[in-house]
């Protein structure tokens, strides 16, 4: 049995705020949002061959194996870099899908960075966030591993330090479209652009929420269940939602709380996101 290098995490990301500034020529939308990681997600262990052969185990349910982003990052990092390594890859998959969590996108990262080193191929961190942004807008900033204000049509980042607060976070057990959300008539796109939007927190909101909220009537249900508990917003286009504690205790009992129909975790606000910690161990 080759030897496994285990417990690569792949984080969740919540989008503290999402504003939505204008629409491009492209059909592309201008935004500001802030991404926070979580420490909680998904886990990979990897385990090196020299066949060059990428094996991904469990299969995800509904994703064939070659448009998996774990399999397309590990194959992008061997055509970018010409190894002739394989990779044996285990995925515990903790996080919804479709849920606005980057839990695909995360899962892309961990590859990109954990196959960099174990592969010993030196790539710098600007070419993985490159190579990653090819597999999705939201790779970059897995890769980077820090909290940061995305700007532009969400490429530009800038690294911010906020407070790191405990989340209940909800799925409400539905996916739902990204491009429905931002195609919608009825977005709100005219936001204005704020300098150091990071500094306005009573701010911060989630400016797609109001076009999920009436096409999807679980993440209606689920936002005004979890507003009685704590301050609570949508991440990305949704469909999981997050309310804010400021201890773990409050956010546990309101997870006791929670209706059977939804599925629910509470993990810790992180601007340094595991997978940096991780890098740093053997
Ligand atoms: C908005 C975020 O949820 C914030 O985390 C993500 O950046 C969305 O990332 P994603 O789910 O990977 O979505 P993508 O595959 O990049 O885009 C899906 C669709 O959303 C629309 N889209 C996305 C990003 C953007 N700045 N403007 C857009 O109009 C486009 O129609 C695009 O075809
Ligand atoms: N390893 C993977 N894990 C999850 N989804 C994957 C994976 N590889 C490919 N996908 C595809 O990507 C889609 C989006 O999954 P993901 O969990 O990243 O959505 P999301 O949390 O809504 O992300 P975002 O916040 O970027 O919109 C899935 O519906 C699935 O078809």
């Amino acid at each position: 049995m080759p030897e496994f290098s285990r417990n690569w995490p792949a984080p969740a990301k919540l989008n503290l705020f999402l504003h939505i500034n204008g629409r491009r020529e492209d059909g592309f939308h201008e935004l500001q949002s802030l991404f926070q990681f979580v420490d909680h997600g998904d886990l990979l262990h990897f385990a090196i061959t020299d066949d060059g052969h990428i094996s991904l185990t469990p299969e995800v349910e509904g994703v064939n194996h070659d448009d998996n982003l774990i399999v397309r990052a590990a194959k992008l990092l061997q055509q970018h870099s010409g190894t002739h390594q394989g990779a044996l890859i285990e995925l515990k998959k903790q996080l919804p899908m479709g849920g606005g969590l980057g839990g695909g996108s995360s899962d892309a990262a961990t590859t990109l960075v954990a196959l960099n080193q174990l592969w010993q191929l030196n790539l710098s961190v600007d070419t993985l966030a490159e190579l990653g942004l090819s597999l999705g807008a939201d790779v970059p900033v897995f890769v980077r591993g820090l909290a940061s204000v995305a700007d532009g049509v969400g490429e530009k980042l800038r690294p911010v330090e906020v407070e790191e607060p405990w989340y209940l976070v909800v799925a409400p057990g539905i996916e739902v479209s990204t491009a429905e959300i931002f195609g919608a008539p009825d977005l709100i796109r005219d936001s204005a652009k704020l300098a150091q939007p990071e500094f306005h927190q009573t701010q911060w909101r989630n400016d797609c929420v109001g076009a999920v909220i009436k096409r999807y009537g679980q993440v209606a249900n689920a936002l005004a269940w979890l507003i009685e508990y704590a301050p609570s917003q949508m991440t990305g286009t949704g469909s999981c939602i997050f309310g804010t504690f400021t201890n773990q205790e409050d956010a546990q009992y309101a997870l006791a709380e929670l209706p059977s129909e939804w599925q629910g975790f509470v993990a810790r606000g992180r601007n340094r996101s595991p997978l940096l910690d991780r890098t740093l161990q053997p």
